[in-house]
């Protein structure tokens, strides 16, 4: 326990709203919650890696995405080379908010989609604009794709960022952009540049040469995993990075407590895992109509083995040989379930940051034996926008 914490004056104290000063806990350490979860029934407990394990520096790793989008605009896409002076301010945009590609505008909802505040660009809209692009609260649009994009991840921050700037550009340059270019034209450049800087290495080298740079260190994950363990539960690692990134973060991440972590082949931070499944294509992983197949891989080469033969289904979990390695791509839910011997998804919690790709869509995925939803939680999720006093 945190030496500073205080405890609670008695057992009745933590049904109650803290009436005297809060505990010296501080802020980053405290845990909220919106249900109870009875860790006595939990005999999994997984993780997502990106923004959730390895926790990465806005400023450092958002502006690496940030500058690398401009450039792919600049030079493929014709966008004009004054944009490569351009700065990001990281601290600007939050999870949370809802782009309007067709209009330019970045919108604040409450929890009843009433638009609470709304800017074109930087420019925050009157409420006259604001009721006559999006109505009263009586009639509401349903902010969904395709016209309006999410920011429901921290990997979206510079991409909303950039956006913004672009309208402010457009506007006032309208001939400096490549013609045709209309607001939603211009957020699908942004996107498919966004989306290249992550599949063609402009993020992922970078950070494998100096993870440091770009990632916190975080003294606390291999002494939680390993309080996990002790506790007898299994632990796993579900990520939508692929093997070799996979391998360069979660070195960096418990390398303090390795011994050779210089050696490119040390893959000593799976002993902390019993599971682990890389390029899992989070949210469909979570689908129960998800047939994707599983791959087994070879940690030293990368090589990608056929694995549905060795835990092709119905598995019975004592009868089955362990498979050689505990890596793997791909697969689905049920997967997971046959690799980590559970019976309902209601023992296993999983950790994520994403909303829609960690949370939501795993919570909906139904055990067909029980019934019982997937226990998933969200960390992190302090810089979300708080919905707004429903005033
Ligand atoms: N191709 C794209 N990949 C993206 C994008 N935004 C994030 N990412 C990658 O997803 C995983 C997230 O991993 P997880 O551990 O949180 O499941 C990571 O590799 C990111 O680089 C995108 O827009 N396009
Ligand atoms: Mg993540």
């Amino acid at each position: 326990m945190d030496s500073g914490a205080v405890e609670p004056a008695s057992t009745g104290a933590i049904w109650s709203t803290p009436s005297v000063e809060p505990r010296s806990i501080s802020i980053g350490k405290q845990i909220f919650c919106n249900r109870s979860l009875n860790m006595r029934n939990i005999t999994a407990v997984g993780f997502d890696m990106d923004y959730t394990l390895a926790q990465y520096k806005p400023e450092t790793f958002e502006a690496l995405a940030y500058h690398g989008t401009i450039e792919k605009l600049v030079k493929d896409l014709n966008y004009p080379e004054e944009l490569l002076t351009w700065q990001f301010d990281w601290k600007y945009m939050v999870r949370g908010l809802v782009l309007d590609k067709k209009r330019g505008n970045i919108l604040k909802m409450d929890r009843h989609k009433y638009v609470k505040v709304a800017y074109h660009g930087f420019r925050e809209m009157s409420k006259e604009e604001k009721v006559a692009a999006y109505g009263s609260t009586l009639i509401r649009d349903s902010f969904d794709e395709p016209d309006y994009a999410l920011i429901d991840t921290l990997f979206s921050l510079g991409e909303a960022y950039l956006f913004a700037q672009l309208v402010d550009f457009m506007d006032s340059n309208p001939a400096k952009v490549p013609s045709g270019t209309d607001y939603a034209h211009m957020y699908r450049d942004v996107r498919s540049a966004v989306d290249l800087c992550h599949r063609d290495g402009t993020l992922k080298r970078m950070v494998a040469k100096e993870p440091s740079r770009y990632i916190n260190e975080d003294l606390a994950i291999v002494p939680m995993l390993q309080m996990l363990r002790k506790s007898g539960r299994s632990t796993f690692l579900v990520t939508n990075s692929l093997w070799d990134y996979t391998d360069v973060v979660m070195n960096y991440l418990c390398g303090p407590y390795m011994s050779d972590v210089s050696s490119s082949h040390n893959h000593k931070w799976l002993e902390y895992f019993d599971v682990v499944i890389t390029g899992s294509s989070k949210p469909s992983f979570f689908h129960d109509d998800n047939r994707t197949g599983l791959f087994e891989v070879e940690p030293d080469s990368g090589k990608l083995l056929n694995a549905d033969l060795q835990i092709g289904s119905p598995r019975s979990s004592q009868h089955q040989p362990k498979p050689i390695h505990k890596v793997y791509q791909g697969g689905n839910v049920g997967h997971l379930h046959r690799l980590l011997s559970v019976a309902s998804s209601s023992q296993i919690l999983y950790v994520g940051d994403h909303i829609y790709g960690d949370i939501l869509r795993s919570k909906k995925v139904l055990d067909k034996n029980t019934h019982a939803n997937l226990r998933a939680c969200l960390i992190n999720s302090s810089n979300y926008t708080a919905p707004s006093n429903e005033s």
